[in-house]
């Protein structure tokens, strides 16, 4: 999936040599250790400055980042909520891709998939901090990712919302044939659910555990 090799951002990360290649990679690590920093990189939003990151064997830098973006898709600590209902929220996810617009029964089986219990025409702006990172979370899965990147939720969320968010993906990605590298700060959501788990420390890999 993602090989890097001596890849440096600023002076935030120096990475000699890291493989990302199983179905749930977990990054754990002290803050501003570089985690968000690495997730970045791995769907082009920022380049590295030396060394290169190979997506499927090909150079990041070689890979259209609008294409690279639809296949690597990024959930981010705030959620990214537009103005509207619920509704116009899931609908952007097609509407950004100029492609048709889901029917409402698929729109209303993905709330189910992430666990939100609202309708459709709801005002989006108006939900919780957990439910927005469902909703969030629910347009990304319709745009049908291969990979998923989940930088951890903001501090907002509750261990039990959090925890509950984190499952979701789990089980979406186990489901089907899809990775997801996950950032979080809990050594026992790392154990229990990384193939391998990635320990960061002032922008350099400390560890390395699982195949
Ligand atoms: N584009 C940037 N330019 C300069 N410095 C940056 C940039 N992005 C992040 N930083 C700094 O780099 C360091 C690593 O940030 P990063 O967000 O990757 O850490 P993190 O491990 O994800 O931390 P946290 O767990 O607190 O989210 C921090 O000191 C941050 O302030």
């Amino acid at each position: 999936m993602f090989s890097l090799e001596k890849v440096k951002f600023k002076d935030i990360l120096d990475i000699d040599k890291l493989e990302i290649d199983n179905k749930i990679t977990v990054i754990i690590g002290p803050s501003g250790a570089g985690k968000s920093t690495l997730l970045k990189l791995l769907n082009n939003m920022i380049s590295v400055d030396s060394g290169t990151i190979l997506y499927n064997g090909k150079d990041l830098n070689q890979i259209n980042p609008i294409g690279l973006r639809r296949e690597v898709i990024m959930l981010a600590q705030t959620p990214i909520i537009f103005e509207g209902t619920v509704k116009d929220n899931l609908e952007a996810a097609f509407k950004l891709r100029e492609e048709v617009v889901a029917n409402e029964e698929k729109l209303k089986e993905v709330l189910k998939v992430v666990h939100l219990d609202k309708e459709l025409t709801d005002n989006a702006e108006k939900l919780s901090g957990g439910e927005k990172q469902r909703l969030s979370l629910a347009r990304i899965l319709l745009s049908n990712p291969k990979v998923l990147l989940l930088d951890e939720p903001s501090s907002a969320l509750d261990q039990e919302t959090e925890r509950l968010l984190i499952e979701t993906v789990v089980d979406y990605v186990k489901d089907r044939d899809k990775t997801l590298v996950m950032i979080t700060h809990s050594k026992d959501i790392a154990l229990e659910y990384g193939d391998k788990v990635i320990s960061l420390k002032e922008g350099r890999v400390v560890r390395e555990e699982g195949s």
